[in-house]
């Protein structure tokens, strides 16, 4: 990994509904992702991940918009392109992968026949050059007998093959960031365990940076360097991996490692965090999370905590280690 920043996004706001009407599902976010860097976003379900992600790859859902922000890919600003060098840029410098491989593939075509439109698409690979590639592609994410498993149809091939050949076809364009949304979530533990392990060794081998988007931080404890943790649209902590495991400043990241299931011994209860990610448009005031807090005091529902350092690239938006004296924004 080197500093180089490769992804950029300050101030991020994303809105949906009409205007006069609309809420920020993602609300002032400054995220930035080096070249060959492995970073993990998580956060319950709703608290703005795939909207993140979705507003980098410009898929932003029609009632959406991207109301204030930068997001800068390399040196170009991606909310400025003009839509066909965005669709270039997508699916070629910046690959995405979801969760649920069998609807993303197509049930009519040979898995072979998929990764060799995407080698047309975006590398203008043809005939004997492009199936070659393609038998190449599958071999590098560990399909066994590539040459075989080329002519099947999705069908005929368990869950975790169709998300390896959907791994291939997003690095059929050699991207400089994969985007991978969920990736192993539709899959049992010992297959995402696989899926996990050929994710960080792909990443390793071709030097791409990854951007992981998980609710699980066993997901995370086994991928990512560096952890992005949002709630509610914002990020509340980010730090990297060892320290958010370590030194969770945030409540809601303490509430998270809570409801992890331990490794060697048997649990009737998780202690999963009581309550739910409120929706865009009833975010509580003050700090999102102070509703659902055990640690939250009056201050806490007044203003929005900004993100405050706690050590090395560690920062965390909560006042709580300032005695609740610290707060703006
Ligand atoms: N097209 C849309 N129209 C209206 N609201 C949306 C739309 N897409 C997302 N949202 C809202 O934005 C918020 C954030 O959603 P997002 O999908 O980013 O959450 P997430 O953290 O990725 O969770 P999940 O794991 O469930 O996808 C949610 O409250 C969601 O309902």
């Amino acid at each position: 990994m080197t500093n180089e920043p490769l992804l950029c996004i300050s101030g991020l706001r994303t809105e949906f509904g009409p205007p006069g009407r609309s809420f920020a599902a993602v609300d002032g976010v400054d995220l930035s992702v080096a070249r060959g860097e492995r970073v993990a976003v998580v956060g319950e379900s709703g608290s703005g991940k795939t909207v993140t992600a979705l507003s980098v790859l410009g898929l932003i859902a029609e009632t959406g918009r991207i109301s204030a922000g930068e997001i800068l890919f390399e040196d170009r600003n991606l909310l400025k392109l003009p839509k066909h060098a965005m669709r270039k840029i997508r699916g070629g410098e910046i690959s995405m992968i979801f969760q649920e491989p069998m609807t993303s593939l197509n049930p009519v075509f040979t898995v072979g026949d998929q990764v060799i439109e995407a080698l047309t698409i975006h590398q203008g690979l043809r005939g004997r050059a492009a199936r070659a590639r393609a038998a190449e592609l599958l071999a590098l994410v560990r399909v066994p007998s590539p040459e075989k498993r080329i002519d099947n149809y999705p069908h005929e091939l368990s869950g975790g093959m169709r998300q390896r050949v959907m791994i291939a076809i997003a690095l059929s364009s050699q991207p400089k960031l994969l985007i991978a949304d969920e990736p192993t979530t539709a899959l049992d533990v010992t297959v995402q365990a696989q899926i996990l392990k050929l994710l960080k060794q792909l990443q390793e081998e071709l030097g791409m940076a990854v951007l992981l988007i998980t609710h699980d931080l066993g997901v995370v404890a086994q991928f990512a360097e560096r952890v992005i943790v949002m709630y509610a649209g914002k990020i509340v902590e980010t730090a990297p991996v060892l320290d958010i495991f370590r030194q969770p400043q945030h409540p809601y990241t303490e509430g998270l490692l809570g409801s992890i299931p331990p490794l060697h011994e048997d649990v009737d209860e998780l202690r999963a965090i009581e309550g739910v990610v409120p929706p865009p448009f009833a975010m509580p005031a003050g700090c999102r999370f102070h509703p659902r807090c055990a640690h939250a005091r009056a201050a806490c529902t007044e203003r929005t905590p900004p993100l405050m350092p706690f050590g090395d690239d560690h920062k965390a938006a909560c006042i709580r280690h300032t005695g609740y004296g610290v707060a703006s924004g």
